[in-house]
């Protein structure tokens, strides 16, 4: 086995259907889980009936234990699937609306039996990527996780997102995050706080990476690097300690070499590669060149 899972169990999640719960203490860095997806199908080109197609394709034992999965299709999800097909939603034929409502809750880049029981937080302990030299789905831990804390990962794309954002778009799972920076409670807010400082620092970095920016005075780079260094600062303030920890640290080495400072470009980059070896781990076939 190349995983940790005698680490986890598969366990009812008040209010979230089943989840995946530590049973001991997980280190940083762990591969908890390196899974194969069911469907492995290509994304960049994926249509309806292939998704059909691919559950067609899977043994007995396999189809019973896709079936089993959760099972969400949200509107935006059913429009697109009519316009598609061009057939009304409750037309298209009940086994196929079941795979159909299974893959659309549980693809994180394919369908897992055991990853995709994984439930969303806004400040996940564990972090997904697919491994191409394994051919497989690792989930690693980002930071310790105690025995009986609940494994999570984030559904969504971007952690320094406001709640606004972040609740939008996990409507396409059908449910209200309530995740210790969604509470609404003065922890929450106060954690929110920090998001929507986030968002913002996130929009002014933005701003330096255009062109003329890239060719502009010595000075706006000072600027980018103070911002990338408040961000990664926040974030790990914040514990968010994904993999876009290390997009910061990458930032703050390129400014910091911009402005000349080798050995400061040097420690950011030590840092970066830090985060990119516990979330993905050393066999990551990218990993020489992140
Ligand atoms: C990929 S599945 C996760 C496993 C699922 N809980 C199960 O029972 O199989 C996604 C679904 O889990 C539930 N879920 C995930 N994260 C949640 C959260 N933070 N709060 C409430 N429900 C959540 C939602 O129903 C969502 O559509």
């Amino acid at each position: 086995m190349d995983d940790a899972r005698h680490l986890i169990e598969q366990k009812e999640s008040q209010g979230k259907g089943l989840g995946i719960l530590a049973v001991q203490n997980i280190p940083c860095g762990t591969r908890i889980i390196a899974e194969a997806g069911l469907l492995r199908i290509n994304r960049d080109t994926l249509k309806v009936p292939d998704i059909i197609n691919a559950f067609k394709r899977l043994s007995p034992s396999q189809k019973k234990l896709y079936l089993e999965l959760h099972e969400y299709a949200c509107d935006a999800f059913r429009r697109a699937t009519e316009q598609e097909v061009n057939q009304d939603w409750e037309e298209i034929p009940k086994l196929h609306r079941r795979v159909l409502g299974v893959w659309v809750a549980n693809c994180f880049d394919d369908v897992f039996l055991l990853g995709s029981r994984i439930n969303h937080s806004c400040t996940p302990n564990v972090h997904f990527a697919y491994n191409s030299a394994l051919e497989k789905e690792t989930f690693h831990a980002i930071r310790d996780i105690r025995a009986g804390e609940e494994v999570t990962i984030m559904y969504i794309n971007g952690t320094n997102r406001t709640r606004g954002q972040r609740q939008d778009e996990l409507k396409k799972w059908g449910f209200q995050c309530n995740c210790p920076t969604c509470e609404d409670t003065p922890q929450g807010r106060k954690k929110e706080e920090k998001r929507v400082e986030l968002f913002k620092l996130d929009q002014e970095l933005a701003k330096y990476t255009c062109f003329h920016f890239e060719h502009g005075p010595e000075d706006s780079w000072k600027k980018a690097l103070k911002v990338a260094q408040r961000i990664a600062a926040l974030q790990k303030s914040e514990g968010l300690l994904d993999i876009e920890l290390s997009n910061s640290y990458h930032d703050a080495a390129r400014y910091s070499a911009k402005l000349g400072d080798v050995s400061m470009a040097l420690l950011w980059t030590e840092k970066k590669l830090e985060v990119v070896r516990y979330c993905v781990g050393v066999d990551y076939p990218d990993w020489q060149s992140e």
